[in-house]
């Protein structure tokens, strides 16, 4: 299907899908603490201004508490003029926190230009896709590490959903097929979708190619091969260096598009890619 004009307008816009990075901000609203699955090199326990990867963050809002904040950074003149995106990306997972729909819906009846943006486990999106249509979702980052459960066992320890808890290849199998399902949905209704992968070395080596092919079959937009940032059961684990990503993004770019500025933000990171304004002024 060719890319209407309109949404290559929007993905110009989005600094995250390939858009002008130097130019346009985002801001990210960390409105969604609850997680439903665990993945084994998440931690969100600590709290450090100086720390920045994902799931970190200096506070969480509220709703009103997140609407105070997106009228102050579009007053600003510092930031007003950048931010292009506002995106909930965590704490926790976004479609899991009734907290993400009420701000996007507020966002947009005062802000209707902003582009909406979301990063999910996927693992909720089938039964959320009527809810991201209704409150005008544009962006849509799905993490996806594993095609195979077997590998997906050794990354997630449980998946909590619809009341039950799952654990093993069960877990990772379940998780498989409602992101598989959700990224074709999302595709339908002509959301632009990135998806994250999170390189384990000695763990999912050999699933970036079958998700690369995958992924674009489903309709995705771009793919993002990250480093492992070891933590929790995976911080003893050596990191890849940027050369061997640099390597497997080259390798599977004639697949699907691969987004190469991810700088691995924060949950309330605000300014261009990279930068969080608010830790230099918190006032913001
Ligand atoms: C902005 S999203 C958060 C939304 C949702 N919770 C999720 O995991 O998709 C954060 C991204 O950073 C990844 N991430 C979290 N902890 C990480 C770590 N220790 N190393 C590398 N990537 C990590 C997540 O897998 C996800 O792709
Ligand atoms: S889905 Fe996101 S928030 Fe939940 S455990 Fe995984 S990385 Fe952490």
């Amino acid at each position: 299907m060719a890319t209407s004009c309109k949404k290559m307008e929007k993905i110009q816009g989005h600094p995250c899908f390939g858009g002008n990075h130097h130019k346009n901000g985002r801001m990210h609203l960390a409105v969604a603490p609850k997680c439903n699955i665990k993945c084994g090199y998440c931690t969100r326990k600590h709290d450090c201004a100086n720390e920045s990867r994902p799931g970190v963050t200096s506070r969480l809002l509220t709703p009103a508490e997140a609407m105070v904040k997106v009228r102050e950074v579009m007053a600003s003149p510092i930031t007003g003029p950048m931010i292009k995106v506002v995106g909930i990306a965590g704490p926790g997972d976004p479609l899991f926190n009734e907290e993400t729909f009420e701000t996007f819906r507020m966002v947009g009846e005062e802000f209707p230009h902003l582009i909406k943006c979301l990063s999910t486990n996927g693992l909720l999106l089938p039964d959320r896709m009527a809810q991201l249509k209704e409150i005008g979702l544009h962006s849509l980052t799905v993490t996806l590490n594993a095609l195979d459960p077997k590998v997906g066992a050794k990354i997630y320890s449980h998946v909590y959903y619809e009341g039950k808890r799952y654990s093993g290849e069960e877990a990772a199998a379940l998780l498989l097929m409602n992101q598989l399902e959700g990224i074709a949905q999302a595709a339908e209704l002509g959301l632009t979708i990135k998806i994250n992968t999170v390189l384990i070395p000695g763990v999912n080596d050999d699933q970036i190619p079958l998700i690369s092919q995958k992924v674009k079959e489903l309709g995705a937009f771009v793919m993002n091969i990250m480093p492992l940032i070891p933590n929790a059961d995976f911080a003893h684990v050596v990191p890849p260096s940027p050369e061997q990503i640099d390597v497997l993004r080259k390798a599977n770019e004639k697949v699907i598009g691969q987004f190469a500025h991810c700088k691995q933000c924060r949950s309330d990171a605000i300014g261009l890619i990279g930068e969080n304004l608010q830790l230099e002024n918190p006032k913001l």
